[in-house]
């Protein structure tokens, strides 16, 4: 199968070189000097430097030329770049399938990738997300890993999924799309509390109960929306937050830590030299909790840290202050 993978940080470049192993793939990335030292150095030397690129891989700066011909399309910036690049799409007329594999909440409107995809993509053009736990380094290095697919149309999930199958990303499809699209969105927040709590030293304990109550608010944001319990028992759920809350290849993780540390935001955000999901989403996964009327502490504490500036001790109080309740709650 001939693919394009647009946006080449480290996990549109890791995903490009896995399944290059097995299709032709067309990596886009928007900088023409970025793209013109990938194709020197045959890596990306910014991102993932001890990952070469095998020869089906090549390397473009114009998105017509990175499309052409493409039977699918897997748009892998950061959210944000999710609408343009959607936008670019269309307006080459493009028709091609596309899979998204960022994660999050589009910032300032609320909406999942889903609403934004519906959109900017004509009607009759397939749609989904990869999502699951998933280390751009360990993938790239091709080390054994299993995500999602997921898609309103069972038969494109399900087809797409056993067409990208490799030995060592195995993949598995689910139609359940805004539980998988809710879990990658929430579980960064998650792993930004996690860090903290590791950071501030609160012990193991405090990190399960923060973890198993943090999936307890996902999954009631998941119900809230026509979401399937067992999706946030799955990989897109339960696999992901484990992975990149205890994980110290996340970046979400890593903001946490960083913050615990008595850093800003401003400045961990500079530090981290990557995109942190977790930190948009945290804003608009609060807001939209509150239209619906769901309960997510855990969530509002991690926005009190990043943006009113309150002490983790402040926060820390209110969580352990609510009155007991039923643990099904
Ligand atoms: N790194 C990982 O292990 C994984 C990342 N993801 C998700 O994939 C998405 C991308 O993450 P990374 O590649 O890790 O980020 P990154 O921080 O490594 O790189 C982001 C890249 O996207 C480029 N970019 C930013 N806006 C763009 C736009 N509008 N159009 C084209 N390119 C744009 C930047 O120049 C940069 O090269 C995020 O939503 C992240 O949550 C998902 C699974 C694993
Ligand atoms: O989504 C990820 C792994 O599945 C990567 O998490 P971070 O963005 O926190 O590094």
């Amino acid at each position: 199968m001939k693919l394009a993978v647009l946006g080449a940080g480290a996990w549109g470049t890791a995903l490009a070189i896995r399944f290059a192993g097995q299709h032709q793939v067309a990596l886009w990335c928007r900088d023409q000097q970025q793209a013109s030292d990938m194709q020197a150095a045959r890596a990306n030397t910014r991102y993932l430097p001890d990952s070469p690129f095998p020869d089906s891989l090549s390397v473009h700066a114009d998105l017509p030329a990175a499309i052409a011909g493409a039977e699918l399309i897997l748009l892998v910036t950061p959210l944000s770049g999710l609408r343009p690049t959607l936008k670019a799409l269309t307006a080459a007329g493009s028709c091609a399938p596309v899979l998204w594999a960022c994660k999050g909440l589009e910032a300032g409107t609320m909406k999942f990738p889903h609403q934004v995809a519906d959109e900017e993509m004509p009607a009759d053009v397939p749609r989904g997300m990869l999502s699951g736990p998933s280390f751009a380094q360990e993938v790239a290095r091709g080390l054994p890993s299993a995500v999602t697919i997921a898609a309103s149309d069972a038969d494109f999930a399900q087809r797409t999924a056993t067409a990208l199958n490799t030995s060592v990303l195995r993949l598995y499809a689910s139609d359940d799309l805004v539980g998988v699209e809710i879990g990658a969105a929430v579980k960064n927040v998650l792993a930004i509390a996690a860090g903290i709590c590791d950071g501030m030293n609160y012990g193991l304990n405090a990190r399960a109960a923060l973890l198993t109550r943090g999936l307890a608010e996902m999954a009631r944001f998941g119900a809230a929306q026509g979401a399937r319990p067992e999706t946030f028992m799955g990989l897109a759920g339960i696999g992901d937050l484990l992975l990149t809350a205890t994980g110290d290849l996340s970046r979400n993780r890593r903001v946490g830590l960083l913050l615990a540390e008595g850093l800003k935001l401003d400045d961990v955000l500079k530090n981290l030299g990557h995109v942190a999901e977790g930190v948009p989403a945290a804003r608009e996964v609060l807001r939209q909790a509150q239209a619906l009327g769901v309960d997510m502490p855990i969530t509002a504490g991690v926005c009190r840290v990043l943006f009113d500036d309150a002490a983790v001790v402040d926060v820390l109080q209110t969580l352990m202050g609510r009155a007991p309740r039923r643990e099904g709650e």
